[in-house]
């Protein structure tokens, strides 16, 4: 299978923060989540594959070139949607097109009008007095209208409204139609992954925990409920973050096949939701 993005062992150091061994593939034709817990990592991951961050060590290709020789090829391909930052507050659509379309061979001037229409936003009005929505809808239209094949969006449903949030992910499952396209986006909102997301990369505290398919995580992934008295070493050792309250425990194993085969008869194991994967890793670590 063919991949939009590769990381190998990427390194990155910040003063009390290290993106440690960073290694991922995001495929082609395919939804990827990239989730994690505010300051796991995310935007900083998202920051050297964009080469808006450099990178320590390691080696970073998009669609098989170097993310940094390669720069202008790779960003002529890919639509980053990231927060209002990126935008000048001052300026309009208008004047924003002015900038954005000669910066792209593909730009498509049709496109550009069909989602001007369809996302109803005004060409007229200036960018700082836009609600979060209608920054997210400017910032995508861009990226959409010059034939992106890899779209990258950096947290783009955060502090939007459940019905917008929902019109965003029922047109990125629209666009998934192409299967040329792939997206990668970040996200700690773990239900909007549930709708659309393929592939699941779960980044914790600087390091890659995994990166598989949906379906895998689900059937490897379990968590745990029974009574404190079958916690014996051997099932510890396949636990994570164990959390003892009088009723009795409750873990995650990452080895679903090998808890049930010890106690599979005494203990409950159920299905986890993404939520329950994020918490007791992360509860895990801070016990260790
Ligand atoms: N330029 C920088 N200089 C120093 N530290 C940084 C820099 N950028 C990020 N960090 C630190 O790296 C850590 C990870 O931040 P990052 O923004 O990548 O996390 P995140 O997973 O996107 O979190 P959130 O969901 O809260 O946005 C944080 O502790 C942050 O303070």
């Amino acid at each position: 299978m063919e991949n939009a993005v590769e990381l190998h062992n990427v390194t990155k150091s910040f003063k009390g923060f290290q993106l440690k061994d960073i290694s991922f593939t995001v495929k082609k034709g395919f939804v990827t989540g990239f989730i994690g817990a505010n300051g796991a990592g995310k935007s900083s991951t998202i920051k050297l594959i964009m080469n808006l961050l450099k990178k320590d060590s390691g080696t970073l290709t998009v669609f098989g070139k170097d993310h940094e020789k390669d720069e202008l090829w790779i960003k002529e391909r890919i639509g980053f949607v990231y927060d209002d930052s990126v935008f000048y507050e001052e300026m309009t659509i208008r004047d924003l097109k002015k900038f954005i379309a000669p910066a792209y061979q593909n730009w498509d001037e049709s496109k550009f009008q069909k989602y001007l229409d369809a996302f109803e936003l005004p060409e007229k009005k200036r960018i700082s007095s836009m609600s979060k929505g209608m920054k997210m809808k400017t910032s995508l239209m861009f990226a959409l209208s010059h034939h992106a094949e890899l779209i990258i969006m950096d947290e783009p449903t955060s502090g939007l409204d459940p019905v917008f949030r929902r019109e965003l992910l029922d047109l990125l499952f629209e666009i998934m139609q192409d299967q040329e396209k792939s997206i990668f986006f970040s996200t700690h909102i773990t239900t909007d992954l549930d709708r659309i997301a393929d592939y699941l990369i779960f980044i914790h505290n600087g390091r890659i925990i995994f990166n598989e398919d949906v379906h895998s995580v689900f059937s490897t992934y379990g968590v745990v409920k029974g009574d404190a008295d079958v916690l014996t070493k051997e099932v510890k050792s396949e636990l994570t973050g164990i959390k003892e309250t009088k009723f009795g425990f409750e873990a995650l194993t990452s080895n679903a096949d090998a808890v049930r085969s010890i106690i599979g008869r005494e203990a409950l194991i159920e299905k986890p939701t993404l939520e329950d994967i994020m918490y007791f890793t992360k509860r895990g670590e801070a016990h260790v």
